[in-house]
């Protein structure tokens, strides 16, 4: 799966996961909505939680998907649905709901715990980079998602402190399961 941002740059520049990622070429960064990759689009504000079932065939739902006006499927032509991961790069005091315009296939992440030092233990106040690695766990993708990760000081004690909820997430059938499994971590 390809990792891309959009990125907004007004956030610390010395603190911003994403533009690390790309330095080592693990993401790629994009300035506007245009040039960014139609995708999974990582939204807080979703009303679709992540899951494996996105996998591979984002854009097969009920919502119609990516079917264009013309009846094409591949309206970007980036290749297969699903294929492509894409986060927002902003700060948090600017992401709120208008924020992400952009085209794709959005979908929120379910309970996580963050351990970047900004917000460590703080529940959805995921960086990019956990955001992206999260997922990418949620999806399959295990070993690039850990990939990601590795070049955060801080990035091991993300996985560990989420093991069992990403584990769980990850053998969920659909949205559905992952809201259910969510639910029980939120009463705890
Ligand atoms: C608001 S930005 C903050 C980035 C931060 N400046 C950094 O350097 O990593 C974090 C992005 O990660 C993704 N993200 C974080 N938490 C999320 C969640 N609970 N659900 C979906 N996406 C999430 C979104 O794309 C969001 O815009």
């Amino acid at each position: 799966m390809d990792v891309h941002v959009r990125y907004e740059g007004d956030d610390d520049p010395e603190k911003c996961t994403a533009r690390k990622l790309a330095r080592f070429d693990l993401a790629t960064l994009h300035r506007t909505d245009g040039a960014t990759p139609y995708g999974i689009v990582l939204n807080p504000h979703a009303e679709r939680a992540l899951s494996p079932a996105d996998a591979g065939n984002a854009g097969d739902d009920e919502e119609g998907g990516r079917e264009n006006a013309d009846g094409g499927n591949d309206v970007r032509g980036d290749g297969g649905d699903g294929d492509v991961l894409v986060a927002l790069d902003c700060s948090w005091e600017s992401a709120g709901e208008k924020r992400f315009s952009l085209p794709g296939e959005h979908r929120a992440l379910p309970y996580l715990v963050a351990a970047n030092p900004v917000n460590f233990g703080r529940p959805m106040r995921l960086t990019t980079v956990e955001a992206l690695s999260a997922a990418l766990v949620i999806l399959g993708e295990r070993v690039h998602g850990e990939r990601l990760l590795e070049k955060f000081t801080w990035g091991e004690t993300f996985l560990e402190l989420n093991e069992e909820p990403l584990r769980r997430y990850a053998a969920c059938e659909d949205s559905a399961a992952v809201v259910d499994v969510q639910q029980e971590y939120l009463d705890r």
